[in-house]
């Protein structure tokens, strides 16, 4: 058995074995870098669903209208650069790499050159705090389907691979909003004198949506869950935290946004601009938008929050502020730094941070998380061709 076993691990499991890491790589979406980047960008995101060029087009239009560029991967390079400065400032010898799912440097080609560097184990750092198929799931399926490729016909594995478990709840993400979120509602208290922020303000968490068919269903053995999808119960409880220690007595709500997919499936909900639209009637004034399912200011942000939602916002006369990601916030940089040495070190569990009755998260995911049976066949047919492949390639 040459491959990963993350995908098929019966349930959700913690990992406090102490590991010595070769280095921690930081896994990113992947984004465009220009014009000419656009539709094989996309090509690469809805791979394997056979849409056709003009319908890429039309999401195609997002990131034109920023010349083609978006600016994750260049968030990324400083997230990167900033990772390393705080283990280099805690004297920690660790270089970190980056590589993408969806465009360069693909994360195929980042872990191919970690093991021919002779780099043995690497502790993977995704830029996702929740659970879901986009943000755990299908990074677990790239990094086996990249390990497939590299350990190859041998006895032992020329390189593991360890992912960092999501971290929602963990003080270095939710610490950073609730500073920018006081910040941010404090801003708008200046711009608009009159208004009140427990009478007029409304706080508005938000997350892309995603189909309800895999809305994070998690493994049955989490009583916390109490049925609920691990991808809702999650932001309901670190907006809860937020919203607790930001803005005590000023009232919140959880939308969704982003949604794709043809209008007859149903996604989350209420849409954010939905959302939005009830406000007047409810007497609200003013809006704060808290993209916190996104860890930094990408395309997601800036066209569907900074574009659509505030214009929503502007149409219906509400004064509105979105409140910044964490981007490379220290007190981020630390927390995801404290995260990786966690793990390095086999912290016990009790002793690891987390803030809501949900943590700590487990570390490796149970076999039917936040997937979907049909991504689950896929998923499966397709490691089944590369063991095949390698088994045929060990046999010779
Ligand atoms: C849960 C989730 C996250 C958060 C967790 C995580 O970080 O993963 C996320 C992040 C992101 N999503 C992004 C971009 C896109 N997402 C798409 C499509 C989709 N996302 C989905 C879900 C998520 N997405 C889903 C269910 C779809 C449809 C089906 C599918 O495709 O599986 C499409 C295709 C076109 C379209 O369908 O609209 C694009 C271009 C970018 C990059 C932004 C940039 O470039 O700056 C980022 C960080
Ligand atoms: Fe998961």
């Amino acid at each position: 058995m040459t491959l990963q076993t993350v995908l098929t691990a019966p349930t959700a499991q913690f990992d406090t074995e102490a590991h010595a890491y070769d280095a921690l790589v930081l896994l990113g979406f992947g984004g465009p870098e220009g014009q000419d980047d656009v539709i094989p960008f996309l090509r690469n995101v809805t791979r394997g669903r056979g849409i056709p060029d003009e319908r890429l087009e039309e999401v195609a239009h997002h990131y034109r209208h920023f010349g083609g560029v978006s600016p994750i991967n260049e968030q990324n390079r400083q997230l990167r650069d900033a990772l390393q400065a705080e283990l280099e400032r805690r004297g920690i010898e660790l270089p970190v790499l980056w590589g993408n799912r969806n465009w360069a440097p693909y994360l195929p080609e980042v872990l191919g050159d970690a093991a021919a560097q002779g780099h043995e184990r690497v502790l993977v750092l995704p830029t996702s705090a929740f659970a879901s198929y986009s943000g755990c799931r299908q990074y677990q399926e790239n990094l086996d389907e990249a390990l497939a490729g590299i350990n190859t016909a041998t006895e032992r594995p020329r390189l593991v691979v360890d992912k960092v478990r999501p971290y929602f709840d963990h003080p270095g993400f939710l610490d950073p909003w609730i500073t920018a979120t006081r910040r941010s509602i404090a801003e708008l208290l200046v711009r608009e004198p009159d208004l009140e922020a427990a009478r007029d303000v409304r706080v508005i968490f938000t997350t892309h949506s995603v189909p309800n068919s895999y809305s994070g269903a998690f493994g049955p053995d989490h009583e916390a869950l109490a049925g609920q999808g691990a991808y809702e119960a999650q932001h309901l409880a670190a907006a809860a935290e937020i919203a607790a220690a930001a803005c005590p007595g000023v009232t919140w709500e959880l939308a969704y946004q982003s949604r794709s997919g043809p209008p007859s499936q149903p996604w989350l909900e209420p849409d954010i601009n939905d959302a939005i639209a009830e406000l007047p009637a409810q007497g609200v004034r003013g809006v704060v938008i808290v993209p916190v399912g996104f860890v930094s200011d990408h395309m997601e942000v800036l066209w569907d929050l900074d574009t659509e939602a505030l214009d929503t916002c502007a149409e219906l006369g509400l004064a509105a502020v979105r409140v910044p990601t964490p981007g490379i916030d220290p007190v981020y940089v630390a927390g995801l730094i404290d995260l990786v040495l966690e793990r390095r070190d086999g912290t016990a569990v009790a002793d690891r941070p987390s803030r809501t009755n949900l943590g700590p998260w487990f570390d490796v995911c149970g076999a039917g998380c936040c997937e979907t049976p049909a991504r689950a066949a896929a998923a499966a047919a397709r490691l089944n061709r590369a063991a095949h492949a390698q088994s045929a390639e060990a046999h010779q």
